[in-house]
């Protein structure tokens, strides 16, 4: 690399949000309403698109329109024999851990499609290296009906009220990140350590992200829940969360929140927060100010170029 720019910039251009698209389906508009949200609050890294083969070319183009860095990634499943364990809509979920082999960038923070960046969040790629960041998950809602720590109305957002029966169950749970958001180092050999891990563990529920929380439970680092604002706070522990005016990143992921999808059917759907939010998403999505112009920071063209990492001297620039 040139040592005509500075450190900081040659540090910068590795590192790079990340989101994963599968399927044909709707949730290509999350990605385009991501992009533009960062663009919005003037990220400075660019968008990188993990999509399984399945992701259709017009697809595709619609995203690299709005800028992103589009890359495709093979499928990742667990022991095909054992599937039946998780949620069959989260498997293809496992195919995520290919993030962590796009080696180009040194530091990416992972987003998922459903989830809008609404305050500027470059602070994240300052953190400390070595550990594992993002922000604790609820157990509240039906979705973790399957789980002890449900069953008995524990939640690791408020310990206090229901004392956890060590003596029936053992210790607590270890604290457990929702992973449709996190702060991560790419490298080969956490990406093989992670797919040689994965073939040795039966898939569970929440499919990669119990899989992920286990396999970083001893660097994961917790982040407050303003950068990844998991919806049922708002109706679960709002004593446990920042003002909304004061959250960064919102989780679109309880059931029937999906902006592109909503209804306003579902329970919860027709509180006043949540209709505030999906307008904000979509006020995100149909503003064509935000729309990609070519003129992104020398980073995005360079990630676009697929140099990531090389920035030619001043003179040639
Ligand atoms: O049909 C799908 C389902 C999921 N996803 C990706 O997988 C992530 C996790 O799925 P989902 O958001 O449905 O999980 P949730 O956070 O709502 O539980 C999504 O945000 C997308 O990035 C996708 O691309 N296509
Ligand atoms: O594959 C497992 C998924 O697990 C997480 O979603 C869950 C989690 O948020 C629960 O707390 C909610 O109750 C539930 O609705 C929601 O689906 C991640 O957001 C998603 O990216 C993905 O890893």
């Amino acid at each position: 690399m040139s040592s005509a720019y500075s450190s900081k910039q040659q540090a910068a251009a590795k590192r790079a949000y990340v989101t994963f698209l599968a399927g044909d389906g709707d949730y290509w508009k999350g990605v385009v309403g991501l992009a533009k949200g960062l663009r919005r609050v003037r990220s400075a890294y660019p968008l990188v698109v993990a999509v399984l083969p399945d992701v259709p070319e017009e697809h595709r183009r619609k995203l690299r329109d709005q800028g992103c860095v589009v890359r495709e990634i093979q499928p990742v499943y667990p022991p095909d024999s054992q599937t039946q364990f998780a949620m069959a809509y989260y498997v293809i979920n496992y195919s995520k851990l290919r993030i962590w082999e796009f080696v180009e960038y040194e530091r990416m923070v992972y987003l998922d499609a459903d989830i809008q960046v609404f305050d500027n969040i470059d602070e994240l790629f300052e953190l400390d290296k070595g550990r594992f960041y993002a922000v604790m998950d609820c157990f509240c809602e039906k979705t973790w009906s399957h789980t002890p720590q449900y069953k008995i109305g524990y939640c690791q957002q408020c310990p206090e009220p229901v004392a956890w029966p060590a003596a029936e169950l053992g210790p607590p749970p270890p604290l457990y990140f929702n992973a449709g958001m996190f702060v991560h180092e790419p490298s080969l050999g956490t990406a093989r350590d992670l797919l040689d891990a994965l073939v040795a563990t039966p898939p569970t529920p929440f499919a990669e992200q119990d899989f992920l929380n286990v396999f970083f439970r001893d660097v994961y680092t917790p982040i407050p829940p303003a950068y990844n604002l998991v919806l049922a706070m708002l109706w679960r522990h709002p004593d446990k969360m920042p003002e909304l005016g004061k959250v960064k990143v919102v989780h679109y992921c309880a059931a029937g929140s999906k902006p592109w999808r909503y209804t306003g059917q579902e329970p919860n759907m027709e509180r006043d927060d949540i209709k505030m939010l999906v307008t904000k998403w979509w006020d995100v999505f149909n503003d064509d100010t935000l729309d990609y112009k070519g003129d992104e920071p020398l980073l995005q063209a360079l990630a676009e170029a697929g140099a990531a990492n090389y920035f030619p001297a001043p003179s040639a620039a």
